[in-house]
């Protein structure tokens, strides 16, 4: 499995991307403006997207999408996500006033765009890569997606605060080699972290206590300017872990 990161800024400017995730060729986690990095055929080739939450700054390309490659695909694209998710999108996105209801055209019966409910305690397996959806603690309807192969497991956290449900869930995965986990707010911007559910270093740091496993950790979500401080603040907070930020254009392999 091969995991290429096309966004994982917590904004946009000077070349910064939101979240998408690449897992091989064919399906997407999130879909921010990292997903303006594809060529068109590379656009193509995506049969699955999972949705973490609904939020913009991972749901944009969405659309923009399946405006660009609809009409050229075999089958209709794939879109998992919490029932909770589907809806927001349903309601307030794919409404005929924002954006087309791709899931009625070119037909209802043939259309180009699908929504797959995926609950908590449900999977899903795609040509041997299983996506199980984790709980996390955001402002709307979100969870984490724990990515499972047969070489190993990694997990995507997408847009998190202090969740013991979360901890819980990493603690049972004995086969962890990669957490990406958010962190997008330094610690004196402690207030706005809390109030939009974010990490933050302290916070963070705190979470990391309570873990039994030992993955590779990747912080992602960093907020735009404050990149360095973040992750200043995260090595100063939590010493005993080799923590990295996510880098837009990186791969990682399991
Ligand atoms: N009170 C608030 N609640 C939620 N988000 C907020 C609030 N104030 C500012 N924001 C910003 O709005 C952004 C929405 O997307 P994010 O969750 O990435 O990050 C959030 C914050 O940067």
């Amino acid at each position: 499995m091969k995991l290429t990161i096309l966004g994982c800024s917590g904004g946009i400017g000077s070349g910064r991307h939101t979240t998408c995730l690449k897992v091989d060729d064919d399906v997407l986690i999130d879909a921010g403006t990292g997903i303006t990095t594809l060529d068109f055929e590379q656009l193509l080739a995506i049969d699955h997207v999972f949705l973490t939450h609904a939020h913009l700054d991972h749901t944009l390309g969405l659309p923009l999408l399946l405006d660009s490659v609809g009409d050229l695909r075999a089958t209709p694209l794939t879109v998992h996500a919490l029932p909770e998710v589907l809806a927001v999108l349903s309601t307030h996105l794919f409404n005929w006033h924002l954006w087309p209801d791709f899931r009625e055209i070119p037909s209802a019966e043939s259309p180009w765009l699908r929504f797959a409910p995926l609950d908590f305690g449900e999977a899903l397996t795609l040509k041997g890569r299983t996506f199980r959806p984790l709980p996390v603690n955001h402002v709307v309807p979100a969870c984490g997606v724990h990515l499972a192969t047969t070489a190993g497991s990694l997990v995507f956290s997408g847009d998190t605060t202090h969740s013991d449900a979360f901890v819980a869930a990493l603690n049972a995965i004995p086969d962890l080699c990669h957490l990406i986990i958010d962190t997008s707010f330094e610690n004196a911007l402690v207030d706005i972290a809390q109030a939009s559910k974010h990490h933050w270093p302290d916070s963070l740091a705190a979470e990391l206590q309570a873990l039994s496993v030992r993955p590779e950790l990747w912080i992602t979500h960093l907020k735009p300017g404050n990149e360095a401080a973040i992750m200043n603040e995260l090595r100063a907070a939590a010493p005993n872990w080799g923590l990295e930020a996510l880098m837009q254009g990186q791969v990682i392999e399991l």
